[in-house]
């Protein structure tokens, strides 16, 4: 079974505490073992966000916030790679033939940003749709999509199971600007819907949370099933 998994920066390092780091490297780890192929694609989180509101104060133009963005989500990447060990292949992949070719091998993949005008929620969905994975999971900040942001809307209400052109609908008048913060961002949601990716949204601050999500097929977050999708296919069916 072929996994990208994003991990978004505010669950892999909303501080920098190493032993958060180790456990979702140990995460990675475990799904390797019982034998996933894995691409992980890694977010800037609060330092990219930090860094990109101090250069728009100074005058910085949206690419060149974006530039910013996409170098610390390298710097993650790194962070991730050094807690990975032998597996991994040791340089961030800078685009999608270095990932796929790293996951042909064998490798554990890990990459950051590759280019303005997006987030690695994309980069994520385009790896996938790239080497073709059977699943896609976001480990992000809230657990799934919901009808509005539920960490600023207390009866936010989830949706379990969106169809990719739903979750098009849900995404589109979320903010593109440098640094905005979204479950998922509209390319990837383009990109989803383009491929018919299965893929499972979800609050990855517990790294166990992808593990039993793809291992066990068992999550609390939001499901996007493509028509004629069927049950989910999990690593335990198979
Ligand atoms: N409709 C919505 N449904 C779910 N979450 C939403 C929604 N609208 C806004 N959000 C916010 O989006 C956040 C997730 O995106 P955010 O970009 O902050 O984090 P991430 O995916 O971990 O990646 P990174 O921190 O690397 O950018 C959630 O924590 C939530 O507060
Ligand atoms: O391919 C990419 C990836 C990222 N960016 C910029 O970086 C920030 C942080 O990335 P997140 O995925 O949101 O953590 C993002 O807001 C973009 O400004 C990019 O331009 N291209």
């Amino acid at each position: 079974m072929r996994v990208v998994i994003s991990l978004g920066g505010s669950v892999l390092a909303p501080e920098l505490d190493p032993e958060r780091v180790a456990g979702h490297a140990s995460v990675i780890e475990r799904l390797a073992d019982e034998g996933c192929e894995l691409g992980t694609v890694v977010g800037g989180g609060g330092v990219a966000r930090d860094y990109i509101s101090a250069a728009r104060e100074i005058g910085a133009n949206e690419v060149q916030l974006d530039q910013i963005g996409i170098d610390v989500t390298r710097i993650n990447a790194r962070l991730l790679i050094a807690a990975l060990g032998q597996i991994v292949d040791p340089t961030p992949a800078r685009d999608y033939d270095e990932a796929g070719n790293a996951i042909r091998r064998g490798d554990i993949s890990v990459m950051g940003g590759v280019m303005p005008g997006q987030t690695t929620d994309a980069v994520a969905a385009a790896l996938a749709e790239y080497v073709d994975a059977d699943l896609l999971v976001y480990a992000t900040g809230a657990d799934g999509i919901f009808d509005a942001d539920p960490n600023e809307v207390d009866d936010a209400e989830q949706y379990g199971e969106l169809s990719p052109a739903e979750l098009v609908e849900v995404i589109a008048p979320m903010s593109r600007d440098a640094g905005a913060s979204a479950p998922v961002d509209i390319l990837a949601a383009k990109l989803i819907e383009r491929s018919g990716m299965r893929t499972i949204v979800l609050d990855g601050h517990d790294p166990t949370a992808v593990e039993d999500a793809v291992l066990r097929g068992e999550h609390t977050g939001t499901d996007i099933v493509p028509a004629g999708g069927g049950e989910p296919t999990y690593w335990a069916q198979r």
